[in-house]
């Protein structure tokens, strides 16, 4: 596994590359002096070429990359690469705790996250240190609604199930009752969460003839809410009265596995259940109780807990329970812009400028 800037990534990262090479293994004399002086920034995974690009055209850091995106950094070596740097750049397999901001050290002042949830980000660790944390929300919201309504239709009308009967044999006659499934049209549509996906992914589905969304969150948000004529009610009416339960919400110790069996039992036993934030919001073993025992009809899930979630899982046993890996922001236009925003965040921390999206810790 290559490390620093490989040879194939040199080729894709054209020459500014090359000296900021240098400078990473160690300066050359032939290195010009001031690109000594420049901020030090590692990221942690070879992100879509837009943020390359802007990092290395700014000639405002040198950096060193973890080249590949197919296998995450591992602990070792990013604790080993982060060493002294002023930057980070990291995606959402990176655990950036304690352990870690201590292996930077004290010149670390700006840490950018390519993903709009920060789980993996110990907040307050960073609070205390100062460090400064840019995020990528809102470049994401298309394509995430999008995905989701993908998930929910795939699942309420049992598409993996059809595809799969249609290749192995199981289409005989056309048949009344066959791989029939739940449909929008004077639907109850809930979702766990209102932010700017939950209201995005309420858009696209309006079209559908849904008859009435219903939201539930911490307090009521009456200006997003009104964007999609959505009521607010309690959690346990947001189970009893969906259809289509939609969670938006982002993993905190609140809602930690908020999703488990209290939720589940109270949901109709013709209920579709969506996840496309965290799988750490969720019970597993208690999904699996209810989706095996048809509590509720089924689930689309984008997220789990582990990620990947092992071949051998319970849940991946169940026809009614559709997994994705992790998709839900993966179009080109929507992770470039996401691999963009984060290098600007970047770069503008470093400058000490505010960021475009910056957590305030
Ligand atoms: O899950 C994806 C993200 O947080 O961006």
């Amino acid at each position: 596994m290559a490390m620093l800037c490989s040879r194939t990534a040199l080729r894709r990262l054209q020459p500014i590359c090359v000296s900021q090479l240098k400078v990473a293994e160690g300066l050359t004399s032939s290195t010009p002096r001031e690109m000594s002086t420049l901020p030090r920034v590692y990221v942690t995974r070879q992100i879509p070429p837009e943020g390359l690009k802007i990092l290395r055209e700014s000639g405002k850091v040198q950096f060193e990359l973890w080249d590949s995106d197919d296998i995450s950094v591992p602990r070792k070596e990013l604790l080993q690469r982060v060493r002294g740097v002023d930057g980070l750049l990291c995606v959402l397999t990176e655990k950036i705790d304690a352990e870690l901001l201590d292996a930077a050290g004290p010149n670390l002042k700006v840490l950018s996250t390519m993903s709009v949830g920060f789980d993996h980000l110990s907040l307050d660790q960073l609070k205390k240190r100062g460090i400064r944390v840019g995020y990528t929300p809102e470049v994401l919201t298309d394509s995430v609604a999008e995905l989701t309504v993908a998930l929910l239709l795939t699942t309420s009308r049992r598409l993996v199930e059809a595809t799969h009967e249609a290749k192995t044999g199981g289409w005989g006659t056309w048949r009344t009752l066959w791989l029939c499934g739940y449909e929008l049209a004077n639907s109850t549509v809930g979702i766990l969460g209102l932010g700017r996906i939950g209201v995005a992914i309420a858009e696209r589905l309006a079209p559908f003839k849904v008859k009435k969304f219903i939201y539930t969150d911490v307090a009521p948000r009456p200006e997003l809410a009104s964007i999609i004529n959505a009521e607010y009610v309690s959690f346990d009416e947001l189970a009893k009265q969906s259809d289509f339960l939609a969670v938006c919400c982002a993993l905190t110790p609140e809602t930690k596995e908020i999703c488990n069996k209290n939720l589940f039992s109270k949901m109709k036993n013709t209920s579709i259940f969506i996840n496309t934030s965290r799988g750490g919001v969720v019970n597993q073993e208690d999904l699996y109780q209810a989706l095996s025992t048809g509590q509720i009809a089924a689930a689309g899930l984008d997220v789990t807990v582990p990620e990947p979630l092992p071949t051998n899982h319970p849940l991946f046993t169940l026809k009614n329970c559709v997994i994705l890996p992790h998709i839900a922001s993966a179009s080109y236009t929507t992770r470039n812009a996401m691999s963009a925003l984060a290098a600007n965040n970047l770069l503008l921390g470093l400058q000490g400028e505010p960021m475009i999206k910056e957590l305030k810790l």
